[in-house]
């Protein structure tokens, strides 16, 4: 299954391809057309343990390729990972011409891809997701690591020059994982494409056990809906912002309660059960979710908030990217399929986030 997202940087491919990790090289020289003088793949420890020397493999012999491993998880997305990545880049002496790839999840994507925006002022790169959630983060070009202060608040725009999904790597990710990359899924049913919803509310039961042809239609049916916003609005000047529905509570909770603490997809969860509230008092709808927020609970989703101060929630929510001239604004839904970007006082946040805490 192929896909285009017809950047104005560079047009790229998504391949979703069962077993395309191991004909990476043939991929990217056919698809991206270039020739690149060597290669820095990043990953990290888990994703190198399971998949780095397959992928290494695909490799012919004369091809220089280089190899730098970070930690896994949230807490790698730091200005120390990126110094490093950097300082490896340099000693490898990567010159212009030379690609990075990002084998792994969307950390491993973030923070590759933004080594690859700012090495020698931008070097082109390829994402290899072997995650679920990399499903999103491969695709539109956002890349960057977390501050203490705020969740990716230090990052580029860097369009990737391929996507190569090889649904197989998923096969091995804890649940955790696929709760954190199924939010986004199901994201964006909610903000586009109702009939997504249903077949998902259908076709996903469980984690434990996937139909191949399933897995890669829900991550293609996912993946069309952020090519599609993304190709319309690259640098989210107006819709690009929907995709960021759940996130505005969802990264608060990432960072108040400590990068890692609980997934990305989890977090955006109970950010999504919560703008879903706060779409139906804003908007005087009644939106019918109940349904969607049984199916994520019965895949093992807690909702909660976490117990966490909700005046220091709202503080975080004022520093997000989307926030203007100090008011915090919220990607709401008027029904599924409709979203609206939207500025919400501090005292509706505040009522929510005290009703909805706790249950
Ligand atoms: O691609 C986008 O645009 C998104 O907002 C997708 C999000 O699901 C993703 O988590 C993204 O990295 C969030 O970006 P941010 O700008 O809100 O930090």
């Amino acid at each position: 299954m192929n896909l285009q997202v017809n950047s104005s940087v560079h047009p790229y491919s998504i391949i979703i391809e069962p077993g395309s990790r191991k004909q990476l090289y043939e991929y990217i020289i056919e698809q991206t057309k270039k020739h690149p003088t060597s290669f820095l793949v990043i990953t990290d420890d888990c994703v190198a343990d399971l998949y780095l020397e397959e992928v290494l493999n695909s490799f012919p012999n004369h091809i220089r390729v280089e190899t730098s491993i970070v930690p896994h998880g949230e807490k790698a997305k730091s200005f120390q990972q990126y110094e490093n990545l950097l300082t490896a880049a340099l000693q490898f002496k990567l010159d212009r011409g030379a690609m990075i790839i990002a084998l792994g999840g969307g950390v491993v994507g973030d923070l590759a891809g933004f080594v690859a925006a700012t090495y020698m002022r931008g070097i082109p790169f390829v994402q290899v997701p072997t995650t679920l959630l990399a499903h999103d983060s491969s695709v539109g070009g956002k890349v960057g690591i977390n501050h203490q202060l705020g969740k990716n608040m230090v990052g580029a725009f860097h369009q990737p020059s391929l996507v190569l999904y090889d649904p197989e790597l998923l096969m091995t990710l804890p649940e955790h994982e696929w709760r954190s990359g199924f939010a986004e899924v199901i994201k964006h049913g909610f903000i586009a494409d109702k009939e997504f919803l249903e077949w998902l509310r259908r076709n996903v039961t469980s984690f434990q056990h996937w139909d191949m042809n399933i897995l890669s239609e829900m991550i293609y049916r996912s993946i069309a809906v952020k090519a599609k916003i993304v190709e319309e609005d690259e640098k989210e000047a107006g819709n690009r912002a929907f995709l960021n529905f759940g996130h505005t509570l969802g990264h608060a909770i990432e960072a108040e309660l400590g990068y890692g603490e609980i997934t990305h997809g989890e977090a955006v969860a109970i950010g999504m059960k919560f703008a879903l509230a706060v779409s139906e008092k804003v908007f005087h709808v009644n939106l019918n979710y109940e349904t969607y927020l049984k199916m994520l609970e019965s895949l093992g989703y807690d909702l909660t908030i976490p117990d966490v101060n909700i005046h220091k929630l709202l503080d975080r929510m004022k520093v997000d990217k989307k926030s203007y001239n100090q008011s915090i604004r919220f990607v709401l839904l008027k029904e599924f399929g409709n979203p609206e970007l939207i500025e919400i006082t501090e005292e509706i946040l505040l009522e929510e986030l005290s009703m909805k805490k706790g249950g």
